[in-house]
């Protein structure tokens, strides 16, 4: 054992616990570990009780603290560094939980994620209907591609179907240390289903988990362990968190969530010197298959971020927390016990309203932006002034509210939304990436000044629809470069609309559409009067025009919108 651990690079690896093991087992000392080593092992753990949120209570403790301050798991100082859990666990075919839990997690906390397969295991929403066991050995072969090549931060372990799985994990894990070890004790499915027998139990206690970091038995899984201790009150997950601690792992979380007849979820936190009680909101809902998996997944993906193993675990309670609160209404199988949705993302796909195009230029043929102040001049609402366009015939919307207080704006924007969907008129945004992300608008229009369009992008996903104000065919180029879907140009006209605009006249907009590869609306001083003309620019990329005050400032939206439709319509058939 000792040759092997003579090869370990301990500035680059680190586990706590593996170190300790090898301290005991080996003839290194802590002067043959690097500076950098000892200070990341006897760092003091960041979380004291002054950081707690008043949820979460640290409990007084048996055990008298004493001075050794907790290493905590920091995170190599390279950049770019990404950081890796790797889920040593069973496949769900029903996604809902085992490795598809994991990686669901992972990527919602925006960690790598690899994948050693121990089971596939056939399973749905009803419970599971069979189990098909990964030989010992070719486990192995996995753990040694992963660990071999990648470098894993964290590994997490979830089903482990017999003890010559687990023992081969156990192998390799001295084989290939890691900076921490999370062990979920998979053991029965919630459904029932006995998903590891008394051998591996036994595994557990003898051999790994006194390599873990953290242990997160549920109430069913910690009395397992504890020879079916009865586990029935907040006390006595106290106790068998202690017991469990005795065993060897460095941190203990046992997960009341089953214990009947509570509004609250409470679970017991354990280091070794201080219990913490952690508590949320029960969320009533049917949709909690994977819950165990994705606790100590988001624990994993924490610590391979960074985070000191309380601040992971609190954060692994929130995220699942906001996960089922998210889903509780999902209808996803027949069975009594369904999934969740990690990504926060599945719910608007059933509405209704969901637009089915992403983005047709054609769209751009009568766009309408709104202005608060006219609206406010004329005395009628955002809602109203939007509902006079759409039915009026404007082709896409957008919401220019510049003194708008934010919230005002979301709920506005909220309303808007419904009256746009119901004419299949999409809904942009100027300016406020936020209010838009708020409201599930279906894109953003941003200028030379704002947001840039890359950002925009990043942040609001593929599916949104992103415009760039363009003044030259730089700006063109650049916007096209950024992921943007089209570009407004202007002013074509002077206005009165927008303080110091440039006006960049009917040439500079046809330069601007000739480099451009987007499509293109104009934009500035556009109305009945002119439209006509620059429609008949003749170039391909221009789609429409943009108008603000020819339609909202007038007294009736609804007619200077049909009418300048009209005139637009006529001038696009001619230049046909
Ligand atoms: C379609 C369209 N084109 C241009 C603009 C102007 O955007 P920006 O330059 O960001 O100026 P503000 O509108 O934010 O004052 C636009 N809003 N829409
Ligand atoms: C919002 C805006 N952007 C412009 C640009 O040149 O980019 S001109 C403009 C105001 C357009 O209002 P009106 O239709 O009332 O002239
Ligand atoms: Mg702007």
């Amino acid at each position: 054992m000792s040759c092997v651990f003579n090869v370990v690079d301990f500035s680059s690896h680190y586990s706590p616990h593996l170190h300790l093991h090898l301290h005991a087992h080996s003839q290194i000392t802590p002067p043959l570990l690097s500076k950098r080593a000892i200070n990341r092992f006897w760092n003091c753990n960041s979380d004291s009780i002054n950081h707690q949120t008043p949820r979460f209570v640290k409990m007084q403790s048996n055990i008298t603290s004493n001075s050794i301050p907790t290493p905590i798991h920091t995170f190599d100082s390279e950049l770019n560094k990404i950081p890796h859990v790797l889920t040593v666990a069973g496949s769900d075919s029903g996604a809902g939980a085992g490795i598809q839990a994991d990686l669901k997690t992972c990527s919602a906390r925006r960690v790598y994620c690899s994948t050693v397969i121990t089971a596939v295991t056939a399973q749905n929403t009803l419970g599971v209907q069979g189990v098909n066991i990964v030989p010992h050995d070719f486990v192995q072969h996995q753990l040694n591609s992963v660990l071999s090549d990648i470098n894993v931060d964290v590994v997490k372990t979830g089903m482990l179907p017999s003890l010559s799985v687990l023992k081969v994990l156990c192998q390799s894990l001295r084989k290939f240390p890691v900076k921490a070890l999370v062990v979920d004790p998979v053991m029965i499915s919630t459904s029932g289903d006995i998903l590891a027998g008394p051998s591996v139990l036994d595994g557990f206690r003898e051999e790994l988990l006194p390599m873990a970091d953290i242990v997160t038995p549920n109430v069913k899984e910690a009395s397992a362990l504890l020879g079916d201790l009865p586990i029935k009150t907040v006390s006595d997950m106290r106790t068998a968190a202690k017991l469990i601690h005795d065993l060897g792992p460095r941190s203990v979380l046992v997960k009341g969530g089953d214990l009947p007849n509570s509004s609250e979820a409470i679970d017991i936190f354990y280091d070794g010197q201080e219990f913490y009680e952690l508590s949320s909101p029960r969320v009533n809902t049917r949709n909690t298959h994977g819950t165990g998996c994705t606790m100590a997944s988001c624990i994993a993906a924490e610590l391979a971020k960074g985070s000191s193993m309380l601040s992971a675990v609190k954060i692994a309670k929130r995220f699942v927390e906001a996960a089922l609160e998210y889903s509780r209404d999902l209808l996803i199988g027949n069975g009594v016990q369904g999934p969740f949705d990690h990504l926060l993302a599945l719910k608007n796909i059933n509405q209704s309203s969901y637009r089915q195009d992403r983005f047709n230029p054609n769209d751009l043929f009568l766009y309408a932006v709104t202005d608060s102040g006219m609206n406010r001049k004329w005395g009628r609402s955002i809602a109203e002034a939007v509902k006079a366009a759409v039915e009026g015939g404007a082709t896409i919307v957008q919401l220019r509210e510049k003194d708008a207080e934010t919230k005002d704006f979301v709920d506005a924007a909220k309303v808007c939304l419904k009256i746009c969907r119901s004419y299949g008129v999409p809904l942009l945004i100027n300016d406020r990436i936020d209010v838009a992300l708020a409201c599930d608008a279906d894109g953003v229009h941003v200028g030379q000044s704002d947001m840039p369009a890359r950002l925009a992008r990043t942040i609001l996903g593929p599916e949104k629809i992103i415009g760039v104000s363009c003044k030259t065919p730089e700006h063109a180029h650049q916007a096209w470069l950024d992921g943007a879907d089209y570009i407004g140009s202007g002013g074509v006209y002077p206005t009165n609309t927008k303080e110091n605009n440039r006006t960049i006249g009917l040439d500079g907009l046809k330069e601007v559409c000739k480099a451009s590869k987007l499509p293109v609306v104009a934009i500035g001083g556009i109305g009945m009067s002119n439209a006509r003309a620059v429609m008949e620019l003749g170039v391909p990329s221009l789609k429409g025009v943009a108008v603000v005050s020819a339609l909202f400032d007038r007294e009736c939206i609804l007619t200077e919108t049909r009418n300048l439709q009209a005139v637009i319509s006529e001038a696009a058939l001619l230049t046909q």
